[in-house]
């Protein structure tokens, strides 16, 4: 538990109770508004037994994010589904075990730009699959197809492990069943993190009953174990001299290393950090389609730019490559709105202080959990003129040139954990839905709407998915 030093950050007096935090968990975003404006740009609030610190400002949130002082995250139960410690893999791990995940992934990610990559040519094969079993619906108003979601779980399973399923293989679906269902439990999760007294009190069979410990251990241990068994079969089938994939290039290194004292590279830490890419990809990636294609149906005006562009730049029947960007300056733009829009991870992901802090006139305390309101910048007129408007065109500038206000857009986070797939989200944004332009006209299906509002769900924006859609074939 965190002590409160006497010159901590203001905030709501007293400990947030889990009956408030449980069911208005969702409402969080709204309550932080009013905080900021009570409190000013640093806010802490104690929910249940930790202490939360909240940044506003951008720049003291660039300041505080870039510094190794707020590089660890929280140990949370809801950043790694592996129990065990130290964290292994990229998303919950810190310090050197951290730093060694992160170098070597970011590393694999490096060539995502060039013309040959391998990932680029599996998200440009998977776009015009896509594109295949959308037209499928044309005419009828439905939800965008299943087949969205297996695309992009290819994706990361070729770049990992050289796998590709036919987009209506259930297999395809298995990992992301496995990672839904923990996420289904996500409050129960939560309660273990911030509300672990009762376990204290309780027998731990009851305990472990309320909080359905049984349901979040089979659902590890069934993802474990099929990453385990791709694991299995790459060191059988591993050619030392041709490198395959992600999994080969780990195998390579971490072999090399074997002598190295400093080296943190294992098979558990491998498993890790495959499942935290898919964990910290696949949502995210697909989440973010079905936004922009809600948003193409919503603004008629918008779509209208994108196809003309688009047919001037690229027409049908040619490739999509990543560099095709710099010539497509309102598609670029438009992503960038889609991401502000929607801001999908409106808290950030938290990070936590390794020992007392002073910043911004306060100390914040060792282990405190660190957020920032990256939703509310997106939403401040002081960063983005009429931010309520969808308005790709605040991204042009007088040339009619894309320029990204960097330091205020924070869909990815930002400093030394930024998102570490921001590059392959980037060009698979841009290759899926130009790739889908070409080619399609998404509108809202006559007599219906479409509610742009977040289906509520704790410091998470994803949309409603299973709204109708129309879909054209364009001629
Ligand atoms: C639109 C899609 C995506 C969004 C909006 C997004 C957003 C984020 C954010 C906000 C963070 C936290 C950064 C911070 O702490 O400052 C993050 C971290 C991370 N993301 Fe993404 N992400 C996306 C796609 C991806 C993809 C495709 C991958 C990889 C396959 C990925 C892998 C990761 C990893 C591994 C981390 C943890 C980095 C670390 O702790 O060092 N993300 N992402």
């Amino acid at each position: 538990a965190v002590k409160k030093p006497s010159d901590y950050p203001p905030g709501p007096l007293g400990i947030t109770n889990f009956g408030h935090i449980f069911f208005r968990l969702s409402e969080i975003n709204l309550r932080l508004e009013e905080l900021k404006k009570k409190h000013g740009n640093i806010i802490s609030w104690k929910i249940g037994t930790r202490l939360f610190v909240f940044l506003c400002d951008p720049k003291q949130i660039k300041e505080a994010f870039q510094s190794q002082d707020f590089a660890d995250r929280p140990d949370l139960m809801m950043f790694s589904l592996f129990e065990g410690k130290p964290k292994l893999g990229i998303v919950a791990s810190n310090g050197i075990h951290w730093n060694n995940s992160r170098r070597f992934t970011l590393r694999h990610l490096k060539d995502l730009g060039m013309g040959k990559s391998k990932i680029v040519s599996a998200v440009q094969y998977e776009a015009s699959e896509l594109v295949k079993e959308i037209k499928k619906q044309a005419g009828t108003p439905a939800p965008l197809p299943q087949a969205l979601k297996p695309a992009i779980i290819n994706v990361l399973w070729q770049m990992v492990a050289s796998i590709r399923h036919d987009l209506d293989n259930e297999e395809v679906v298995l990992i992301d069943k496995l990672i839904q269902k923990v996420m289904e439990n996500a409050s129960l999760i939560m309660m273990q993190d911030f509300f672990p007294w009762p376990k204290n009190i309780l027998p731990e069979s009851i305990y472990n009953w309320l909080v359905k410990k049984h349901i979040l251990i089979e659902a590890v241990s069934a993802l474990e174990s099929s990453l385990r068994k791709v694991v299995n079969e790459h060191i059988k089938s591993l050619d030392e001299s041709n490198p395959r994939d992600y999994i080969d290039e780990y195998l390579i290194e971490m072999k090399k290393q074997i002598d190295n004292p400093e080296s943190t590279m294992s098979i558990r830490d491998l498993i890790t950090s495959i499942a935290d890419l898919f964990d910290a990809g696949l949502q995210t990636t697909t989440a973010t389609i079905y936004w922009a294609v809600f948003y193409l149906a919503s603004f008629p005006e918008v779509q209208k730019k994108l196809h003309a562009e688009i047919d001037k730049e690229i027409p049908k029947g040619n490739l999509v490559n990543a560099d095709d960007k710099k010539r497509l300056p309102y598609t670029e733009a438009f992503l960038n709105e889609v991401l502000r829009f929607s801001s999908l991870i409106p808290l950030g992901v938290f990070r936590s202080v390794s020992k007392d802090i002073k910043f911004g006139g306060y100390t914040i305390p060792k282990d405190a959990i660190v957020g920032m309101l990256a939703g509310s910048i997106h939403f401040d007129p002081k960063y983005f003129e009429f931010p309520n408007e969808f308005r790709p065109e605040r991204f042009i500038n007088a040339e009619g040139k894309f320029e990204s206000p960097k330091e205020f857009l924070m869909a990815f986070g930002l400093g030394k954990r930024q998102c570490l797939g921001e590059a392959l989200a980037r060009m698979e944004l841009f290759i899926f839905l130009t790739t889908m332009l070409q080619e399609l006209q998404f509108s809202v299906p006559p007599n219906q709407t479409i509610d742009l509002k977040p289906n509520p769900f704790p410091a998470f924006n994803p949309p409603k998915f299973d709204q109708n859609i129309l879909v054209t074939v364009r001629k």
